[in-house]
């Protein structure tokens, strides 16, 4: 009976705390490549002479191969078969594998003669800007599925300890990635050249597998130790595993499906907006390149400060429904007032952005929790991948038909270097319209708190 409790490795706050920076270390990295190139895109059609549309194709690549050959399920099933340590391993060499590739189009295929095995022309796209969607498109399935895994490494590394912080903080790393990300792309490509930023990024990503590879041999140890504790406790096999009743159960609960459309819409409003927002800051506002990033990628750092601060709230007040209203009204009110033609005064852009990354602060903060309220641990993992697959249904089609909307509709004139001049009206009513969406879903989650019982509105800490 006095048998002695033996610590494992998670049961010290360094050694866990330590063991998240080092996995954040490798999604900071994914993000920062994920938003890179999109302060880029004049530049892109400058030097390379990409189009918006194929701007758009690009951008929507991330997400081509997770939503058209399931990448994101795939990963999931992967995940709980094969565990977070090989999977983590693996999405982290399709990131740098796929921006190796894109590296290589920015260089070896720039331009629009450049020729990959004598072919100038991939499925009616130049060769270079195919081989830089399809780098992207393996790209965003490491990065998605390396999202799930971090997750889960952390549900593993802090149940029952420090868990929602734990998350809020691994956003929060994340953010930095994409703000460093819109912050330098300009001034770097002026400085070193377009893909100078791109090659950046894959060596913070070769970084970051080798920090996997670190975290890998912490959690052999912890997954020892575990093992050890499950045999004195008479619980070994008791994992949770996939199954496809899970799946089931998860399509039948009306709340998986009001939280996949509300994520789907407002996600949409957000990550594509941003990819075209820098142009739209030079453009429309006049705001010097330089710094149109760093405006366009304000969201994010707003969400790195607020969202553990909206977060502690949802913990102790609750109104998580509402607030996910409150977030997709204030997105409708920015893409509206961006849509304006005549409010083109620079400092309204920059206020626009703030209140972007207010709300963008909000529903995530809301949105996530809301998820482990409505399901089950059980089946947490499963509805994540499915909710982000639907997401990226959204992430893929959202900037390919705005990139489109650009070229077809909105060329307005031409700059003295040659590049397009666009009007963004109709790309931000689109936006807008998207966003009333997200509130009519926003609005109907919160009915259905109420018929069903999620208890969204309730506190998280009960006192
Ligand atoms: N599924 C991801 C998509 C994404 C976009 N950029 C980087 N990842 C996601 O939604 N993550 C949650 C978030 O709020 O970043």
């Amino acid at each position: 009976m006095t048998e002695q409790l033996k610590l494992k490795l998670n049961d010290s706050k360094a050694t866990r705390w330590g063991a998240l920076v080092i996995v954040a270390f490798t999604m900071m990295a994914a993000y920062y490549v994920n938003d890179v190139v999109a302060p880029l895109k004049t530049m892109l059609e400058t030097d390379l002479a990409w189009s918006s549309t194929d701007f758009g194709f690009f951008t929507g690549g991330y997400s081509f191969l997770n939503v058209f050959f399931l990448m994101l399920i795939w990963g999931g099933l992967i995940l709980d078969r094969f565990g977070i340590r090989f999977t983590g391993k693996l999405a982290t060499i399709l990131m740098v594998g796929g921006t190796a590739l894109e590296y290589y189009a920015m260089t070896g295929l720039a331009g629009a003669d450049a020729t990959l095995f004598g072919v100038n022309e991939i499925f009616g796209y130049k060769t270079g800007v195919f081989v830089a969607f399809a780098g992207y498109s393996i790209f965003g399935v490491g990065a998605e599925v390396a999202g799930i895994t971090v997750s889960k490494i952390i549900a593993k590394w802090f149940r029952g300890k420090e868990l929602a912080t734990a998350m809020g903080v691994q956003v929060a790393l994340a953010r930095i990635g994409s703000q460093a990300g819109y912050a330098v792309a300009i001034p770097m490509a002026r400085a070193l050249g377009l893909p100078s930023p791109v090659l950046l990024g894959l060596i913070l990503l070769v970084g970051g597998l080798i920090a996997f590879f670190i975290f890998s041999v912490m959690d052999k140890k912890l997954d020892k130790q575990m093992e050890e504790a499950a045999i004195a406790a008479g619980t070994e096999g008791e994992e949770e595993k996939f199954s496809f009743k899970d799946v089931k159960n998860i399509l039948v609960n009306p709340g998986f499906w009001l939280i996949a459309l509300l994520c789907v819409l407002f996600y949409s409003c957000v990550f594509p907006f941003q990819k075209f927002a820098s142009e739209l800051m030079i453009i429309k506002y006049g705001i010097n390149e330089n710094v149109a990033g760093t405006f366009a990628g304000l969201p994010a750092l707003g969400a790195l400060i607020l969202t553990p601060v909206f977060g502690g709230f949802i913990d102790k007040r609750g109104k998580s429904a509402s607030i996910m209203i409150l977030g997709a009204a204030m997105l409708i009110g920015v893409h509206f007032i961006y849509a304006i033609p005549a409010i083109d005064y620079w400092l309204v852009a920059i206020a626009l952005m703030i209140i972007l990354g207010i709300a963008f602060s909000l529903v995530p903060s809301a949105m996530w929790p809301a998820v482990a309220k409505i399901f089950p641990v059980s089946q947490l993992g499963t509805a994540y991948a499915l909710i982000f697959f639907i997401q990226n249904i959204g992430l893929w089609g959202i900037p390919t038909l705005i990139g489109k909307v650009l070229d077809v509709y909105c060329i307005v004139g031409q700059k003295a270097d040659g590049t397009n001049m666009y009007d963004y009206t109709i790309p931000m009513c689109i936006f807008t319209g998207i966003a009333c969406l997200s509130l009519v879903v926003a609005f109907l989650l919160k009915r259905a708190d109420k018929k069903y019982g999620y208890q969204l509105e309730e506190p998280n800490i009960q006192e």
